[in-house]
């Protein structure tokens, strides 16, 4: 571990860009300890880490909870969060303990809607297949029908959470010649009109899309939202993409899903845990 300056403690638990920790050693009232390393703090160097800080920079694995929080003591007074999502805050806690919190909204708005459209063409038209096919001699000839997979063009998508990153996702699909976008949440927004969206009830959403997006944060009230239920009322043909959280799906029923042909394709930018376990072939 490294310290660096003097007075305040703020425990930094990922080495970061320089340019973040020259802001904190400008502003010259941190002692700056840092787990200087590209791999997550273990959890006993976070717990030893953070004691007697006045500031803690994580990032998104690191759970912050009331053990992290007894740890630092009564001097912390500010946690910022290297991330868009807060979900590993533990914010009750945070709250009670009058902690104010930072985090880092917009910066991944674009790479994650980028992310999104090749996640949804890649599954969509079967690119990871057809690669593996090309890779290990399966493509033989050309044959009619063989992956072609499905078009956006005239397709109905429905995006599950139409915030910052929802609505970039919207504006970079609708040009691909989607007929309707749907989308659904706690509200309608006043935005969705600039991708001329249609709020509905999540059934609706989940029984006429022919794309289902997943850009909504994890809460309590969305963790598990797609469970069998949840897949049972999409299109055999539908794919699913989640760039959100993985816990916001149960794994096992979109297993299941998958393998019943209940929906056709999942693309996932994240799951529970990351990475999955690899397959070990014996
Ligand atoms: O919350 C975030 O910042 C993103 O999920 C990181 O990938």
């Amino acid at each position: 571990m490294q310290t660096v300056g003097k007075m305040m403690k703020v425990f930094v638990t990922r080495r970061i860009p320089p340019e973040g920790m020259q802001i904190l050693s400008s502003a010259g009232v941190c002692e700056m300890c840092v787990w200087d390393s590209d791999e997550p703090v273990p959890r006993t160097e976070l717990l030893k880490g953070v004691q007697g800080a006045a500031g803690i920079l994580c990032l998104l694995s690191d759970k912050i909870d009331a053990e992290v929080l007894n740890a630092a003591g009564p001097n912390l007074k500010v946690i910022s969060t290297l991330s868009v999502g807060f979900d590993h805050l533990a914010l009750d806690e945070v709250k009670k303990r009058g902690i104010r919190v930072g985090y880092t909204p917009d910066v991944l708005t674009d790479a994650t809607a980028e992310l999104t459209v090749a996640l949804l063409l890649a599954t969509a038209r079967r690119l990871p297949e057809g690669v593996e096919e090309v890779k290990n001699g399966g493509w033989s000839t050309w044959k009619p029908l063989w992956l072609c997979g499905y078009g956006l063009s005239g397709s109905t998508v429905g995006i599950i959470g139409l915030g910052r990153i929802g609505m970039a996702i919207a504006q970079r699909l609708m040009p691909f010649g989607v007929k309707r976008l749907l989308y659904t949440g706690r509200t309608a927004k006043p935005h969705a009109a600039e991708v001329n969206g249609e709020f509905v009830p999540m059934d609706t959403l989940l029984s006429e899309s022919d794309f289902v997006v997943l850009s909504c944060s994890l809460t309590p009230e969305t963790q598990g939202l797609c469970n069998k239920a949840f897949f049972s009322k999409m299109k055999n043909t539908a794919v699913f993409v989640n760039t959100s959280r993985g816990a916001v799906v149960n794994q096992e029923d979109l297993y299941e899903a998958l393998k019943n042909g209940q929906i056709a394709a999942a693309g996932l930018d994240v799951t529970t845990p990351e990475p999955l376990p690899t397959i070990i072939h014996s």
